[in-house]
């Protein structure tokens, strides 16, 4: 992460918004930026992105393509500390999806005697509950528990391991994820440790990955990766998946979610259900 860590906001109507989120997200060099958008003000349409870009290029490739926006304010701001991250997250309160109520450290204690506790240590990774694709990907994953039993589970793009951790608190036999990144694996493998959870992460990009094809096939795929990787991975999660399996697929924005259920219904997917959080999309897709 590079010395000047910057946050950078842009704030306009909701169409204008998600727009510049999906151009964001269709632009190759912009892969590794971390943003959010969420509504802000909705009785006067305000949307909001939050973009935290880590290298000089990643400011000015953000700032050069919110410029072609001209219906969004945008402020560039200095963030005071270079672990930005860690000092964002430390403050947030816990988060309840479900039965499933996701803390810190700093929450021991208040949780729900009737919850399913898991405790996140984020780090550099993503994956505290607060975002709308995690929270999304978790109550659609305790609405499907309640009629049913998923005995392995993998989660493609791991993060903070929220998910895997979250499917072997609740009965999963297997629970396996992979990132392509190595900090958040290593994250993951300690909040699982922490959560007395027998799921097990490794480095991968995608599926690719031995243990992961060792295991196939699984009753239930989660990714909540962007919208085009999520395209790029249907044959794969398709083949990951057992017949009647289940594929729980969010980050992608509402306005993507056409696109990325055209890739999955085309391969004889079934769609069982959508769950909207802002303006991000969580889908829930049957396997023929
Ligand atoms: C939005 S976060 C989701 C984290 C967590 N699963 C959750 O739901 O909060 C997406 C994660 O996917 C990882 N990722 C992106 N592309 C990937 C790929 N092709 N293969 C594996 N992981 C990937 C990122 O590094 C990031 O940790």
């Amino acid at each position: 992460m590079s010395q000047d860590a910057v946050q950078i906001i842009a704030r306009g109507p909701r169409l204008v918004a998600e727009a510049a989120a999906v151009a964001i997200d269709s632009d190759p060099t912009l892969e590794g930026a971390t943003y959010s958008i969420l509504e802000e003000d909705e009785d006067h349409d305000v949307w909001r992105i939050d973009a935290f870009p880590t290298e000089p290029f990643e400011i000015d490739g953000l700032t050069a393509l919110l410029a072609g926006y001209p219906q969004l304010t945008v402020s560039v701001d200095k963030l005071a500390d270079a672990d930005w991250l860690a000092m964002s997250l430390s403050g947030l309160p816990p988060v309840r999806a479900g039965r499933f109520f996701v803390y810190g450290a700093h929450d021991t204690g208040r949780a729900p005697v009737n919850a399913v506790k898991l405790r996140i240590e984020a780090g550099a990774a993503f994956g505290t509950g607060h975002h709308g694709t995690t929270e999304g990907c978790l109550s659609a994953y305790d609405d499907l528990i309640k009629a049913r039993r998923f005995d392995k589970v993998l989660d493609v793009g791991c993060g903070t391991g929220v998910l895997a951790i979250a499917a072997a608190r609740t009965g999963s036999r297997v629970a396996v994820g992979t990132d392509i990144d190595r900090d958040s694996v290593r994250i993951a493998n300690e909040n699982a440790t922490i959560n007395d959870a027998t799921a097990r992460f490794v480095h991968a990009n995608g599926l690719n990955d031995r243990l992961v094809a060792g295991q196939a096939p699984y009753d239930l795929v989660f990714a909540n990766i962007l919208a085009r990787p999520l395209i790029g991975l249907a044959q794969d999660i398709k083949g990951a998946l057992k017949p009647g399996g289940i594929a729980i697929l969010s980050g992608l924005l509402r306005s993507q979610e056409r696109m990325v259920r055209a890739a999955y219904l085309s391969r004889g997917f079934r769609m069982v259900k959508r769950l909207h959080r802002d303006a991000w999309a969580t889908l829930v897709l049957e396997r023929p």
